[in-house]
């Protein structure tokens, strides 16, 4: 099939190579020149372990082109994916302004019938609204699908080419039909539905997943008080099959380009038709408040006093495999530490230059080239991505880097055992400290 995806981002770009890996004629479109220059040259904008070497075999045999081009890859297509950006308005609603912008290019470039796919994530009845636009620009015939996205960033290629399920929402059903055969070489379990369902089951399911993030959280704030290992914990519930083992790790909260906003977004979707989503409020909240146990920690290890203090900051993505650090929790950590008058050295494998970008200012924040330089003569260690670097590290010499052997791990990444012998104070989360220091300072409950 000819295949025209709008907007090459994370999903644009993974998409559309994915597409083309499956025999499809797949032009890339982005309004952004220097992107579409990078991909012309053979570059890939965003760090994806394995899109480098798949969109390159793709554009050698020829089915894979980027352009900036909107009008001429559209009348070159039968179908027209979006997957442009649907980022968050200061009221947590999606701003749709990138789509309503798009799907106007797309009907006035139309030469005959198009199926037109959403795959941005949508407030509910936004493909209804896209297609009553197209229907004001152009009299020629389209069928509109809603084709929510699953993938995960740092592993966005393995789950487009195997997905758990894919969704598509039409109306017209031998469009749907046509998305269908599109995506059934990817798997059997396709769930054809109405385009508002569509739209819906796409926020249901991440706000059911920052649901069980937030909620081993909170497991975890009480198993360090009662001195249980969250891990185990997340073990034991996870056999059971209703409830599974996938997204109860706990740590410092879920950040990312999805869940924050679309929890905020479904949260206003229902306020929009008077119902207050209470559950996903306190999801929201309790996730906000779970990076500040970082600090917390800090602060009681030093009296509550931050000041002149330097403090070693390991991952500032996300989460692992990634360079995008929208909404990582580590923003607000840091920016916490360097206004209450702490000294911050800050690394990440990848992610250091998007995330100076976003940080903005660069005082009271030294940027390190590695790890250990990163913990030379710190007074405490945070881990806020659990990077295998970060894992595989010799705690021989980190121990000597460290002014202060005081390990805050984040994302539970240590082993206390590995740790057992050496004069580590370590603090990890929802986990019983084994070595002394730390249980004075972080005393459980006695029964
Ligand atoms: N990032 C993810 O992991 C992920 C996963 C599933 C769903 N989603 C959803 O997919 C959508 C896209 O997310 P993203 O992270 O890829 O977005 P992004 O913001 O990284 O990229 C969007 C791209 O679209 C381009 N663009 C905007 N308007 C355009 C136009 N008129 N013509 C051509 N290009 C245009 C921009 O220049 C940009 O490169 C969002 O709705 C998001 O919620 C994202
Ligand atoms: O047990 C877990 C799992 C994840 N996280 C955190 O949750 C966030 C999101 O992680 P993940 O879901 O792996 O990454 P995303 O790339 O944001 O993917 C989510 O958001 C995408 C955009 O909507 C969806 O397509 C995916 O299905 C959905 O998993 C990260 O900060 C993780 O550190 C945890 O804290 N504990």
């Amino acid at each position: 099939m000819n295949i025209a995806v709008i907007g090459t981002g994370y999903v644009g770009l993974v998409s559309g190579v994915c597409y083309a890996q499956l025999g499809n004629q797949v032009v890339c479109v982005d309004k952004d020149p220097g992107k579409i220059g990078i991909l012309n040259a053979g570059g890939i904008p965003i760090y994806e372990p394995g899109l480098r070497e798949m969109a390159s075999a793709n554009r050698s045999a020829g089915r894979l082109t980027f352009t900036t081009d909107l009008a001429g890859a559209v009348r070159g297509s039968d179908i027209v994916i979006l997957a442009v950006g649907t980022p968050p308005l200061p009221s947590g609603e999606a701003n749709l302004a990138y789509i309503d912008q798009a799907a106007c290019e797309i009907a006035e470039a139309m030469n005959g019938y198009k199926i037109v796919a959403v795959k941005s994530t949508v407030p509910v009845g936004t493909n209804e609204r896209i297609a009553r636009l197209i229907r004001s620009r152009t009299d020629q015939p389209f069928a509109s699908i809603s084709l929510p996205e699953f993938l995960r960033e740092g592993s966005a290629i393995h789950d487009t080419l195997h997905p758990d399920r894919i969704v598509i929402g039409a109306d017209c059903p031998s469009a749907g039909d046509t998305m269908v055969q599109l995506h059934r070489p990817l798997t059997e379990r396709i769930v054809v539905t109405d385009i508002r369902s569509a739209e819906m089951i796409k926020y249901a399911s991440n706000a059911f997943l920052a649901t069980k993030i937030s909620f081993i959280n909170e497991i975890a704030n009480i198993c360090e008080k009662v001195g249980a290992d969250v891990t185990r914990v997340a073990e034991g519930m996870g056999y059971d099959q209703r409830i599974g083992p996938a997204f109860l790790k706990a740590g410092i909260g879920y950040g990312g380009s999805c869940f924050p906003k679309d929890t905020h977004a479904l949260i206003q979707i229902a306020g929009h038709v008077d119902y207050e989503f209470k559950l996903l409020r306190s999801v929201v909240e309790v996730n906000r408040d779970q990076r500040f146990n970082v600090i917390r920690k800090l602060e009681a290890i030093f009296n509550g006093e931050l000041r002149g203090k330097t403090v070693a900051v390991w991952g500032l993505a996300f989460k692992p495999n990634t360079d995008d650090v929208r909404e990582s929790p580590a923003l607000e950590i840091i920016r916490h530490l360097v206004d209450h008058g702490a000294k911050v050295k800050a690394y990440d494998p990848v992610a250091m230059s998007n995330f100076r970008g976003l940080f903005g200012h660069g005082g009271g924040v030294i940027w390190c080239k590695d790890a250990l330089e990163t913990a030379r003569g710190a007074d405490a260690l945070c881990l806020l991505t659990e990077w295998d670097e970060f894992a595989r590290i010799d705690l021989g010499l980190l121990r000597q880097s460290l002014n202060r052997p005081i390990l805050i791990d984040g994302r539970n990444v240590f082993h206390e055992e590995s740790l057992l012998g050496t004069d580590f104070i370590y603090y990890s989360v929802g986990r019983p400290s084994l070595n002394q220091g730390a249980k004075e300072q972080m005393p459980v409950l006695q029964f």
